[in-house]
């Protein structure tokens, strides 16, 4: 490929190293220096660039799309969730796009695997006890969690990431895990992992931790919601590392409220940030991280890396590492 005529944007002054060496030996480079990224430098920037490294979860829509011009040839985010991208816009405009999925799934399922035994096991509330001076280990049932063993781990989305959630909690002695997905995952993969795929009123009812980790869809856009909690278990622990969205954060907090469920750990809100004064954040029963799922030096670097060639094979008309569509 002769791409040094090609001119790339990247829309975040922080993406990796690895992708900007890369895109660097082909293109000529422009890049949004404000931080956090301005729109209006993003929307200056983009005119007449022929391909973006799109490095955040900025809206990427007709409005940046039609300032960028008819030249434009290719599109990658650095994300696995391409929630943010109008997706029908990019289409319409024959745009190959890619994503960077596959990468992250093991930082993310390390993450998800924090959150399942620090929800389970009270770490928040601990450490609450313990600033305000309730350490009150005298009682024989203190503090008392979910075991992981034997448990029912029940997947609401189980493609890459599920998969290498359910791998790790495989080596928790864990008893069986459920899962919903459009597809069925192949019978190897299922025994593998001792996965069934189950009707969702059925995970709920039987899952002892309910692990969420599908995209956000106009299907599954509120899916978690008061009618879903009063089918799981009233001991069942909530997971979330797919994206907030998903859950209806006010039925969330009376579910929490209510003990209907016992606990949630989420690495994903609505929105994001979440607000300080969110109610959520008054709950002891609940562990709140800043969606921090992949963010590992090495997995970001690795997002960069396939980011970029996605940019630079789609420049050169060839089919992405990871294509969104
Ligand atoms: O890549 C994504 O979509 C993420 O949300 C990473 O946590």
């Amino acid at each position: 490929m002769s791409a040094k005529s090609f001119k790339v944007l990247i829309t975040h002054p922080e993406v990796p190293q690895s992708g900007i060496d890369l895109l660097n030996e082909n293109c000529e480079l422009v890049r949004v220096e404000s931080l956090p990224p301005k729109r209006s430098e993003l929307l200056q920037k983009i005119r007449g660039v022929d391909g973006i490294l799109w490095g955040g979860h900025e809206a990427l829509n007709a409005e940046a799309l039609d300032a960028a011009g008819p030249q434009l040839k290719s599109i990658s985010t650095m994300s696995a969730g391409i929630d943010y991208v109008d997706l029908d816009e990019v289409k319409r405009r024959k745009i190959p796009l890619g994503h960077t999925p596959t990468v992250l799934d093991n930082a993310v399922a390390d993450l998800a695997v924090g959150l399942l035994i620090a929800a389970g096991r009270r770490f928040h509330e601990g450490r609450k006890k313990i600033e305000t001076g309730n350490w009150e280990n005298y009682h024989l049932n203190w503090m008392l969690g979910q075991d992981v063993r034997d448990s029912v781990v029940g997947f609401y989305g189980f493609g890459g990431i599920g998969q290498a959630i359910a791998k790790r909690l495989s080596g928790f002695d864990i008893d069986q895990v459920l899962y919903t997905t459009r597809r069925r995952i192949d019978r190897e993969t299922e025994k593998e992992l001792n996965a069934k795929k189950v009707e969702f009123n059925e995970l709920l009812a039987k899952s002892d931790f309910v692990v969420i980790a599908a995209p956000l869809t106009a299907a599954t856009q509120g899916v978690f919601n008061a009618t879903a909690f009063n089918k799981m278990k009233n001991t069942a622990v909530l997971i979330n590392i797919a994206r907030g969205k998903i859950v209806n954060q006010n039925d969330l907090y009376d579910a929490l409220r209510s003990n209907r469920i016992f606990a949630a750990g989420l690495d994903v809100v609505d929105p994001e940030p979440l607000p300080p004064n969110s109610k959520l954040l008054t709950l002891d029963n609940i562990i709140i991280l800043p969606h921090i799922g992949s963010a590992t030096n090495r997995t970001r670097s690795d997002m960069a890396t396939i980011a970029a060639h996605n940019v630079l094979r789609g420049l050169a008309g060839e089919r992405m590492l990871s294509p969104a569509y």
